[in-house]
């Protein structure tokens, strides 16, 4: 057995039942094993064992009271699992289905994207069970509250830096800002993903999608071709899909579905501007569903149903992980689907990863195509440590040029290991290549 497969068989011996940690896992170490032959000193060291495991994982009760007066209680998770190259950096998902396995892959993946970042970022990532579907907003403000009462005790602007993922937007950051200021009774840029006025960034909601678009585009033109006129299908609703689609626009290219948990919609003429606004309307302030999107402009809704099966060019999965499987890369190489990016984090399946680059489809793993949203909460920090604030244009051009340097990292690290255009494997080794490198230079702590 070789020095990963052993480090692998050890963790799967220790949390069989992390399947989404495992995933994630078993895809990194597949695509870094190469790197072991030319590098003995990674396994002298212990790079990997030291690796594989959070620095900390912390796991705490958050009771809060509903409007009704009752008293609910949900599971509060942050996972800090690598503070080799920064403080930790990662979001905070707000979801039912959020537990212990998903807040380990999360943060893991974390670690080698903030990595291509190429900025000073640690791997973090927490959340919670808590559903925000269907509360009022001082339902959320209480929750958000009672969470922050206990995670303020374990960040800082040089410690750990949360910011939003899935159900924790603008609103909610609000919320947890405001309580984080009251206990620590401090105004830093402890949170990233604030609102303009007091801390945010130009840009910042905008980075993820834009990001993914701009990752989409380097791969298409390296390949000698352009995002301009392509049908492109998009999964989700929410900040990255709305944005993924906005910059879609702006490059000529034409947006055909969006989904979310119930279902999606196809709307084979291209989804314009003004649709795109009522979308974000129906999503960020009325909180609505995308069938009510079929209701509205007469187009077919596929309730229960993913978007991989219409016609297209581009896809980019932007809801959430393991969402597009083997089956769904079939219909995507049957139809002559030419990229896929993934502006979430592991939509898809390590199978359907397989197969879509066997069959050459230019593929962007979310770790290099969705690091935008993590670069731009960067240039967020370095914006507050500077108490000033960069323009629209300036942070956008910071924007592109980290994600013409991911890809370049990435293609370059695939053409050193014989793997010309397989970005998984370009994307994990030289994410990796520099954490190693960072754990070693700083001793076995
Ligand atoms: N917000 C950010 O800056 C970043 C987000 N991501 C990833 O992008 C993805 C989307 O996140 P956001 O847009 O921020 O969240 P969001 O809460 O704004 O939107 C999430 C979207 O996914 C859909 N969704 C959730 N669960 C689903 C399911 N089981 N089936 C189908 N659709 C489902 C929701 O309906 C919604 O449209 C996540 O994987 C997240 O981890 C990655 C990098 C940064
Ligand atoms: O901006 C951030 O710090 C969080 C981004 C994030 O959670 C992600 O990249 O998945």
């Amino acid at each position: 057995m070789s020095y990963v497969e052993s480090v692998l068989a050890d963790v799967q011996q220790r949390y069989p039942e992390q399947r989404e940690f495992l995933q994630a896992l078993e895809t990194v170490l597949h695509s870094i094993t190469p790197v072991f032959g030319d590098h003995p000193e990674y396994q002298e060291g212990g790079v990997l064992e030291r690796l594989v495991e959070p620095e900390r994982i912390i796991i705490f009760r958050v009771p809060w009271v509903d409007d009704a007066g009752n008293v609910q209680v949900n599971r509060g998770f942050r996972v800090q699992f690598c503070s080799a190259l920064g403080p930790y950096k990662g979001g905070l998902r707000f979801h039912p289905t959020v537990n212990l396995s998903i807040m380990k892959f999360l943060s893991f993946e974390q670690i080698f994207k903030n990595s291509l970042t190429g900025l000073q970022l640690g791997g973090g990532k927490g959340g919670s069970d808590f559903d925000p579907k269907g509360k009022t907003d001082n339902e959320v403000m209480r929750f958000c509250q009672s969470f922050m009462t206990e995670l303020s005790r374990y960040i800082g602007p040089q410690t750990d830096i949360p910011a939003g993922d899935i159900g924790v937007g603008a609103r909610e950051i609000g919320y947890l800002f405001g309580q984080y200021r009251k206990m620590r009774n401090e105004f830093t840029g402890t949170l990233t993903g604030k609102r303009l006025d007091w801390g945010g960034s130009l840009v910042r909601p905008e980075a993820t999608g834009y990001g993914a678009v701009y990752f989409a585009e380097e791969m298409l033109q390296g390949a000698g071709e352009s995002i301009e006129g392509k049908a492109c299908a998009v999964s989700g609703s929410g900040n990255v899909a709305q944005f993924t689609l906005q910059k879609l626009l702006d490059l000529g290219a034409k947006p055909v579905t969006l989904s979310d948990s119930g279902g999606f919609i196809y709307d084979p003429q291209g989804i314009s501007r003004e649709r795109l606004e009522w979308v974000m309307e129906l999503k960020n302030e009325k909180r609505g569903r995308i069938k009510e999107y079929a209701d509205e402009f007469g187009v077919e809704y596929y309730p229960g149903q993913r978007p991989w099966s219409v016609p297209c060019d581009a896809a980019f999965p932007c809801a959430t992980q393991n969402e597009l499987d083997k089956d769904d890369a079939g219909k995507l190489i049957s139809q002559g689907c030419k990229v896929v990016a993934e502006g979430a984090n592991m939509p898809t399946s390590t199978e359907a990863i397989r197969d879509l680059i066997a069959a050459g489809v230019l593929y962007g793993p979310g770790k290099a195509a969705n690091a935008g949203g993590v670069a731009t909460s960067g240039l967020e920090m370095s914006q507050n440590a500077m108490h000033l604030s960069w323009s629209f244009d300036e942070v956008d051009k910071r924007l592109r040029e980290i994600m013409r340097n991911i890809y370049r990292a990435t293609a370059e690290a695939a053409d050193r290991y014989n793997a010309p255009g397989n970005f998984e494997l370009g994307a994990n080794i030289a994410g990796f290549r520099k954490v190693a490198d960072a754990i070693l230079d700083q001793g076995v702590i």
